[in-house]
């Protein structure tokens, strides 16, 4: 199956208020995708709409060809931590890895018990004893104990102190790539998500503002620094994403439509991060991301 995941004109809504909107995209299988946007843009709606936590007021999500909230087969392949990282607090993690193994048709115990234990968490303390970030390690570890074919990660390493996030990120790329896991995973740490992630979904207000893989979005942008620029087209640009002006001098993240070769512009490469952040920064500036918001 060519795509995991599949949204057509997705939205959802809270009384008169869309929490996500017209949202379209295409998560190609085996990708690890980052899902990112500022505080309620939608990101925590869109996972729920994916496991059948809630039912579309509009459009139609698929899994695997299936719809979630109809078709519950589909849920043993997904694996699914939520916000809160919930685990039952009064259980320990040894006990929680025996109890997935009565519930779950494929269950990996060994694989979570070397996880927990990598994490260096106590498998006989309570969880409801340990600290936000190991119960963000026993989640992960539950979720990929369960062989998913989809893992949805909402927040994972919110709780996780800087060297814990990379190490828990580092073993999440280890354990998806032996698998083939399709991984979407929403974060607030741009940074964490450039080293980590290959596949982006940009929400804001709703709606998804840029879509794609992260290698093919990083080479159709460019940073432009010029003479102050007044309108108009340059030549090589196809849409302006963020202006940022002096009296002298213009700063211009573009999308490139071919190379830009007016020598007054000094032209260079964006990080993820700062392109990410262009696209979030939104008003006051010409943008036009149709092209990038079906994209696929
Ligand atoms: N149960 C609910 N009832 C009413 N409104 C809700 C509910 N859940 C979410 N919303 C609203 O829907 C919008 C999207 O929320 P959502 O939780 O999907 O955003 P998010 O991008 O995950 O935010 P964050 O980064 O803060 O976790 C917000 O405006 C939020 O207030």
């Amino acid at each position: 199956m060519e795509h995991v995941l599949e949204a057509e004109g997705l939205g959802k809504r809270y009384g008169g208020r869309w929490a996500l909107r017209d949202c379209t995209l295409r998560l190609p299988t085996g990708r690890v995708a980052a899902l990112v946007g500022p505080n309620g843009s939608g990101k925590t709606t869109l996972l729920h709409l994916a496991v059948g936590l809630l039912r579309p007021d509009a459009g139609a999500v698929r899994v695997f060809g299936e719809t979630p909230y109809e078709n519950t087969t589909a849920l043993a392949d997904i694996g699914f931590v939520a916000q809160d990282t919930p685990v039952y607090r009064d259980f320990t993690a040894d006990e929680l890895v025996r109890m997935g193994g009565k519930v779950n048709r494929q269950w990996d115990a060994t694989l979570a018990r070397t996880r927990l234990a990598q994490a260096g968490i106590p498998p006989r303390t309570p969880v409801g004893k340990l600290s936000g970030g190991q119960r963000a390690q026993v989640a992960l570890a539950l979720a990929l104990a369960k062989r998913p074919r989809l893992l949805l990660l909402d927040e994972p390493v919110a709780s996780l102190d800087p060297l814990a996030r990379r190490e828990f990120l580092q073993s999440l790329m280890g354990s998806v790539a032996d698998s083939g896991t399709t991984v979407l995973l929403s974060s607030h740490i741009l940074a964490d998500l450039e080293r980590s992630c290959d596949y982006l979904v940009v929400l804001q207000s709703a709606k998804v503002q840029l879509t794609g893989a992260v290698d093919d979005i990083v080479a159709a942008h460019r940073l432009l620094v010029g003479p102050r620029h007044h309108g108009g087209p340059i030549d090589g640009v196809a849409d302006v994403v963020r202006a940022r002006h002096t009296d002298r001098q213009s700063t211009l993240v573009v999308r490139t439509g071919g190379p830009v070769t007016d020598p007054s512009w000094t032209v260079r490469e964006l990080t993820l991060e700062d392109l990410i952040l262009a696209y979030l920064a939104g008003s006051g500036t010409q943008t036009s991301h149709a092209a990038w918001g079906a994209a696929a």
